[in-house]
């Protein structure tokens, strides 16, 4: 026999050899499965030998988990408060995929053919264009790979402003994300591994948060607010990919490097140049202020939620009790009816709702009004076309929760939510007429509340004064003249301030309203449109 026919039946031979080997191991593994599956559970002892043992996790696998537990305390500590103290925060660790690794290249054999036979493994089977029906081409050929494929790089990360949010709750499950790692280089993608990055990985806000964010491994510091839908930062960008690799020769000469490596990387090095890198990491701080034309103000209880629900397709909740609403509610005015009609459901689910809603509020405002018409709180400015070329054409309105005197010290919800009139333009500050003993005092303590938050909320914003609930006033509201409060208003105010800015603190307009009849919502509209007119634009 001659010696290559002997080697190939010894090859064949020996190939035999292995695959009965290994079915016999598939067969043992079945065996013992079915084993530890009916054995009792102290016997899984014995078994234990003969099964696979769980492999160890990577060094880097290990690095990864341990950095998974590590949560920072103020991540902590904002994920057990209560969500309305926590839905406009969030602190999460964003991770770029690491690149892929490179591929690296086994000692060639000597000589053409070993050269020829090397390279025929590695490469791609690519469409043949000149193949013809009928004709004797192949389909596919095959396409020899010309160096070492590289690794592609490791998927990014990207915060997004998203209209379809309003909130950063979704963001307190974790602490960590990570984008996915580059693709390796083998011999199928050979070089095309490095143009197919993973998709990046995209953490979606709401419009109107602030991005803060700490990167290390080489990335930049950022530090920017999303105000439009679709604007998007990189935080952390992925890992390259590792370089395609030649084996050094046993010569000891350094490794033939792909181009763009130094060509001198020598026999200790080669194989890490092949490797991958980290991604960045950055710490980020999201903040989220609400971005609104119009916000409503006021002590707890005051309307604002029912005014939002009047002038606006929102539908918030609205109830006779303080601190109704925990997190600020958007609307649109103008908005198209046909959104939020649809939104509903069928016509028999929104009339079971108003019928709730009237019977709460027939039994809140005692048993000799049963007879009143059934409260309707939908939209009083509901036809868009009313509001074609007004600036107050699809403002958008923020109701914030209720704000106490001493809110700075803690009181109430506190005044952490007062962040979010700093993006608003005109603010609408609701008293409660029908319930006040002293409107002017109500006023006075809350303009106080804006001012030690932030004085330019009191004295760069226009702001509307809207006595509200003047539906409710009773025998006590027959005989007043509106004028008269309006003017008594408007003195005290003045005398309040008459030490300080003076004109500057002045209402822009104040306003008598019922959300409830409608009555005033005109001179609501009017007031809020010279107000728009007072910024310039
Ligand atoms: N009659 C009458 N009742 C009103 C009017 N506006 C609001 N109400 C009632 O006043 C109560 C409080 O209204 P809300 O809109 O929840 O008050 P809020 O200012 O949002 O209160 P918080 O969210 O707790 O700060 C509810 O029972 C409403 O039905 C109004 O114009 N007329
Ligand atoms: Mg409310």
């Amino acid at each position: 026999m001659k010696l290559g026919a002997y080697l190939r039946a010894g090859a064949g031979l020996q190939s035999h050899g292995v695959v009965h080997r290994a079915a016999s191991a598939r067969l043992d593994r079945r065996l013992v499965a079915r084993t530890v599956a009916a054995a009792p559970a102290h016997s899984s002892s014995v078994s234990r030998g003969r099964g696979r043992r769980k492999a160890k996790p990577s060094r880097e696998r290990q690095q990864q988990q341990q950095r998974e537990k590590n949560v920072p305390k103020k991540w902590e500590d904002l994920v057990s408060r209560p969500e309305n103290e926590r839905f406009d925060e969030a602190f999460v660790s964003l991770e770029g995929g690491r690149g892929g690794r490179g591929e690296v290249w086994r000692k060639r054999q000597g000589g053409q053919q070993g050269k020829k036979a090397e390279r025929r493994g590695r490469g791609r089977t690519v469409k043949n264009f000149k193949y013809k029906p009928g004709g004797q081409q192949a389909k596919q050929i095959f396409l020899a790979a010309e160096s070492p494929g590289e690794g592609g790089r490791g998927g990014s990360v990207y915060v997004e402003a998203d209209e379809r949010y309003d909130n950063l709750l979704h963001l307190h499950q974790r602490y960590h994300y990570r984008a996915k790692d580059g693709p390796n280089a083998n011999p199928s993608t050979a070089r095309r591994a490095a143009s197919r990055a993973p998709p990046p990985l995209t953490v979606r806000v709401p419009v109107g948060t602030t991005v803060i964010s700490k990167t290390s491994g080489g990335g930049a510091n950022v530090a920017t607010e999303l105000m439009t839908p679709g604007q998007r930062v990189l935080v952390a960008l992925g890992g390259d990919g590792g370089l395609g690799v030649e084996e050094p020769r046993s010569s000891g000469r350094g490794g033939r490097l792909d181009e763009g490596a130094t060509a001198t990387a020598n026999a200790l090095d080669w194989q890490k140049v092949s490797h991958g890198r980290q991604g960045q990491r950055a710490q980020v701080h999201l903040v989220l202020r609400v971005k609104a034309d119009i916000g409503l103000v006021g002590l707890p209880n005051a309307g604002k939620s029912t005014l939002l629900s009047a002038i606006t397709m929102a539908r918030p909740d609205i109830a006779d009790y303080p601190f109704t609403t925990l997190v600020p509610n958007l609307g649109v005015i103008g908005g198209s009816a046909a959104s939020w009609k649809g939104n509903g459901g069928g016509g028999s689910s929104e009339e079971e709702e108003e019928e709730g809603l009237a019977g709460t509020l027939a039994g809140d405002w005692g048993g000799d009004e049963g007879a009143d018409p059934e409260p309707d709180y939908s939209s009083f400015l509901e036809e868009p076309e009313a509001f074609e070329e007004s600036p107050l054409e699809s403002a958008v309105v923020a109701d914030l929760p209720g704000l106490i005197g001493d809110a700075h010290m803690g009181k109430g919800l506190g005044r952490v939510f007062l962040r979010h009139l700093k993006r608003t333009r005109v603010i609408c500050h609701l008293v409660d007429l029908a319930a006040a003993s002293d409107p002017l005092s109500d006023y006075l303590q809350i303009r106080e509340e804006l001012r030690m938050y932030n004085p330019d909320y009191v004295l760069e914003k226009p702001h509307v004064v809207v006595f509200t609930k003047c539906d409710l006033l009773g025998p006590r509201g027959e005989g007043l003249d509106r004028d008269d409060v309006r003017e008594k208003f408007l003195g005290g105010v003045k005398e309040f301030y008459s030490r300080s800015e003076g004109d500057a603190l002045m209402p822009a307009g104040v306003v008598f309203i019922s959300s409830r009849t409608g009555e005033g919502m005109d001179d609501l509209v009017k007031e809020l449109s010279e107000a728009f007119r007072s910024l310039d634009f």
